[in-house]
């Protein structure tokens, strides 16, 4: 079975984020040097990108995946890896890209107009830029963050100033090859137009395309035929040209039913782009007037679509007869239309608010278990992406990030007791407080020492949770959690906010 390919679903992966490097610079005399190693290169993106020389979705349909490359680890020497290459997938002008909820993330018109389809992770930083005055040679790096990937629906609607529309086998791709250089498939069987035709026709001055699209019928808004996979086609076009087949013998044909039903499928349609159909100006080319019969039939008609102020044209594609009228008229209404339009936009990229403030979070019971949490927000999800979780003190430095964004103190208010599960991302963890937030936010609302719980497990207590005890020991726990934390993230002790900011350029 053939099939119309104007709408794919692809699925397009970024490259991944290289990872940083923990390394120590060693030199003959100098055994131990500062840390120099370097940040991994940020990982390929996926784009689409106009070009004018492709017409069709069609590669799409038989290679629906994409991805772009890796960045390069990290190495010693302060060497960074390279960034992935980026991968550059050619679409039609005219392509329209929705996610698979039918939401329009972008409308793609204009030779050259890019879209980043995928965004490709950010490589980790080296344990170089990791260190700070406190720490003064991390034994760690960040990993590289994972490549976007997701699923994309990409269709294309022709982008023409005159659409042909009319039953299978009226003659539309025959008009479209007799007016213009296009050379489309034309047969006697109905559908053989499966990717709409686009021709370039000339009339005296005007420059003007015509697009023809496969045969409607009627139902065709519910999607009957090729259906809504043409509808879509019309919504550009600038003028709607209904060609009518005057020779046919099916029976129930006639010029103004056909062109009756058809109307209907045109007013059933919503257009996506907005703009509606009704408004746009239409003719009517009653064709293969070289049959007597059919000369007959449209000269019959002809008065009642005049009386509905349609203008008429009486056309044969094999004769060439009515030819030349046809193309000035129709040149004319494209002028009109052309000169009532502000200058064209090239393109409309929807740009989204961005699902969660970038600097926020929140923090929710877990839905699949009583005693959990669940903590949302992009950076906590992007850092615990970056954590090395078999690497001590990459843990630690994840535990004051998290704790100086305030999630700790979140996690205590809303009823989190030491050891219960909470999940960031696709990592669960059992929460140990470390903070003196988070310690006097618990003591206070249980009455005990939650240290004591927390430092009774078996596991050796990390920097941030030796200090802020220490901090808690000096009477900061009682003291309002805000100051606490602006002190734990003072310029001198911190290369957490340092080394993020830089990610985040
Ligand atoms: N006698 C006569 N036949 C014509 C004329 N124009 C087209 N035809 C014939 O009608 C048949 C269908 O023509 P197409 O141009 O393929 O029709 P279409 O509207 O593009 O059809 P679909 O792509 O199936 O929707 C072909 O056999 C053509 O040769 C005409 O002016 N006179
Ligand atoms: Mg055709």
């Amino acid at each position: 079975m053939s099939r119309f390919v104007d709408r794919v679903v692809i699925h397009v992966a970024a490259g991944a984020g290289g990872n940083g490097c923990a390394s120590v610079h060693r030199e003959k005399y100098k055994p131990l040097g500062g840390p120099d190693g370097g940040n991994g290169g940020r990982g390929g993106d996926v784009m689409l990108v106009v070009d004018a020389n492709v017409h069709t979705l069609l590669d799409f349909h038989f290679r629906p995946h994409a991805r772009a490359s890796n960045g390069r680890q990290g190495e010693g020497g302060n060497r960074h890896g390279a960034a992935g290459d980026d991968l550059e997938l050619r679409v039609p002008d005219g392509t329209v890209v929705l996610t698979e909820d039918g939401e329009v993330l972008a409308d793609l018109v204009g030779h050259g107009t890019r879209f980043v389809a995928a965004r490709g992770g950010r490589g980790g930083l080296g344990n170089a830029a990791l260190a700070s005055k406190a720490r003064k040679a991390p034994g760690f790096a960040l990993l590289g963050e994972p490549g976007e990937e997701r699923d994309l629906v990409l269709e294309l609607k022709s982008v023409a100033d005159v659409g042909l529309v009319g039953f299978p086998s009226a003659g539309k791709s025959s008009l479209i090859a007799v007016l213009s250089s296009a050379r489309p498939k034309i047969a006697d069987y109905p559908f053989t137009t499966l990717v709409p035709n686009l021709g370039v026709v000339t009339a005296g001055e005007t420059v003007f395309t015509m697009a023809d699209v496969p045969g409607l019928i009627a139902g065709a808004s519910e999607g009957r035929g090729l259906g809504l996979d043409f509808l879509r086609h019309i919504e550009r076009c600038a003028v709607l040209v209904h060609v009518v087949d005057c020779a046919t013998y099916e029976p129930g044909r006639d010029p103004l039913s056909d062109v009756d039903a058809l109307e209907e499928e045109l007013a059933r349609y919503t257009p996506s782009l907005g703009g509606d159909l009704a408004s746009r100006p239409r003719a009517v080319v009653l064709n293969k007037i070289d049959v007597p019969d059919a000369r007959e039939l449209a000269d019959l008609v002809r008065p009642e679509f005049e009386a509905r102020g349609l203008p008429v044209f009486e056309v044969s594609t094999v004769t060439r007869e009515g030819l030349r009228e046809l193309s000035f008229a129709l040149a004319d209404l494209v002028e009109r239309h052309r000169a009532a339009q502000p200058p064209a936009e090239p393109t409309r990229v929807v740009l989204r608010p961005a699902a969660v403030d970038e600097s926020g979070f929140t923090v929710e019971p877990d839905p699949e278990d009583p005693d959990g949490f669940v903590v949302r927000g992009e950076r906590p999800e992007r850092w615990v992406l970056q954590t090395n979780f078999d690497n001590e003190e990459a843990v630690g430095y994840l535990a004051d990030r998290l704790a100086r964004l305030g999630v700790e103190e979140e996690l205590a208010r809303m009823g989190a007791v030491p050891g219960c599960p909470v999940t960031i991302g696709n990592v669960t963890f059992d929460w140990e407080p470390s903070t003196p937030a988070g310690i006097a936010a618990v003591s206070g609302a249980r009455g005990t020492d939650a240290r004591l719980a927390g430092l009774g497990r078996a596991r050796r207590p990390t920097a941030a949770e030796r200090k802020s005890a220490k901090r808690a020991r000096r009477g900061l726990a009682g003291g309002d959690a805000e100051s606490a934390d602006r002190q734990s993230a003072g310029p001198v002790e911190d290369a957490g906010w340092d080394a993020d900011d830089i990610e985040d350029e």
